[in-house]
């Protein structure tokens, strides 16, 4: 048998056409398309994208968006199992079993043709937010606030959460957070989730799948852990000292390291202009200060204990950002789940179209 490789390192499991990256050269494209380019676009396009396979022409995209918005409401059955969910410190807790419930209100959900597929995908996309931020009004005992068919999936979904309409920028945050999130090829919640595909098992379950193995600290959970890091650390002068200790000590140190990027991760250069320029917005540089100076001591502090730079991953100015966007830190693996949901679904149909089961073998010691 052959040699095992810890952590399936390198290995090549499947074909796709959903996205490429090219870890040595910070590269990342959905279907073909830099995530530089699709930063500027729309979730609505950018998710039609990775689900359909093509860019929406301008008709196309308008009546994508509208299917979206009619989906975006959850009934009042929805919002009553809600006021029982009561999550803990994670809010995806709750999420999974909301998901778990739309599921068996769907009447499409045994059926496993393309079409009704997409129609679940549809479904998921758009409530996905609403289920959020419902959970999130419900636990605070207060009333959830309806969809508002005028925002954008970015701008919508904070409004539901405040009862407001954000500034113009942080509903391009928003917005640009769940298009970064949307797709990243191979990883863990991704593979896990078209494992469970690989069975022929229903949408539903995969995307739950999807959405528990997300949850991990080592992989979406990390986002969470960075906001306690930005709160921890309080001060760029202990940002030093906060690294030191932790690499002494062998912690990992959340928004850092990737298994495919060697050179950095494209996604958290996008995500640190954007910090940026919310900081400049509200006039209040704390938190982009603290990430900045976490990510110079880890690069000085990794490069000197082991001859090589760290950098930031994804996850880690996403962290700052949700910081300037009041995002409660209880939420923060689910907003990550709300952006990754169209790449996941487009994973479930490649599966799907070309399945064979998933079954790796184990070296018996
Ligand atoms: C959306 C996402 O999933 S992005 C990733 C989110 N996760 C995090 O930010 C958590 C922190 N980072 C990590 O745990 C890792 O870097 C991962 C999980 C992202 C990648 O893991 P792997 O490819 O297995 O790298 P691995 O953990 O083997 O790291 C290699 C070495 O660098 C060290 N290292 C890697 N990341 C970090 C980090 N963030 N802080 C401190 N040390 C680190 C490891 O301890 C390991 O040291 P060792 O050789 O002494 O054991
Ligand atoms: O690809 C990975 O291993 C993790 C990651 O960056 C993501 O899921 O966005």
């Amino acid at each position: 048998m052959q040699e095992t490789k810890k952590g399936l390192e390198g290995i090549v499991a499947l074909d796709t056409s959903i996205s490429f990256i090219d870890g040595m050269q910070g590269i990342l494209k959905y279907r073909g398309l830099a995530i530089e380019q699709l930063a500027e676009m729309s979730y609505d396009s950018v998710s039609y994208l990775l689900v359909n396979g093509m860019l929406p022409n301008d008709q196309e995209l308008a009546a994508y968006s509208f299917r979206l918005k009619t989906e975006r409401r959850i009934n009042g059955e929805m919002i009553d199992i809600m006021r029982v969910c009561n999550y803990g410190t994670e809010a995806l807790d709750s999420l999974r079993t909301a998901i778990s419930c739309t599921a068996q209100m769907d009447h499409e959900n045994d059926n496993n043709s393309l079409e009704a597929n997409k129609n679940k995908a549809i479904r998921l996309i758009a409530k996905l937010p609403t289920m959020l931020a419902a959970l999130y009004r419900c636990k605070k005992g207060e009333t959830p606030y309806l969809p508002d068919d005028n925002l954008s999936h970015g701008a919508n979904f904070l409004y539901m959460l405040r009862g407001e309409a954000p500034s113009a920028i942080e509903a391009e945050a928003m917005e640009k957070d769940f298009i970064i999130s949307a797709e990243h090829e191979l990883n863990p919640s991704t593979f896990a989730l078209r494992i469970t595909a690989s069975t022929l098992a229903d949408v539903y379950s995969a995307i739950i799948t999807g959405l528990c193995t997300l949850k991990g600290p080592l992989h979406g959970g990390a986002r969470k852990g960075v906001m306690e890091m930005l709160d921890e650390v309080g001060n760029p002068e202990n940002a030093n000292a906060y690294v030191l200790h932790k690499l002494a000590s062998k912690q990992k140190i959340m928004g850092f390291g990737h298994r495919v990027y060697r050179t950095g991760d494209p996604r958290s250069r996008i995500f640190k202009e954007m910090a940026r320029r919310l900081a400049d917005e509200k006039g209040d540089p704390t938190w982009y200060e603290i990430a900045e100076s976490l990510e110079h001591a880890m690069y000085r502090e990794f490069l000197e204990m082991r001859g090589r730079p760290m950098y930031p991953n994804v996850d880690f100015y996403s962290g700052v950002i949700y910081k300037y966007l009041d995002i409660p830190l209880e939420l923060a693996t689910s907003v990550f789940a709300i952006g990754r949901v169209s790449g996941w679904t487009a994973h479930c149909f490649e599966q799907y179209m070309d399945n064979r089961v998933i079954r790796p073998r184990a070296h018996y010691v």
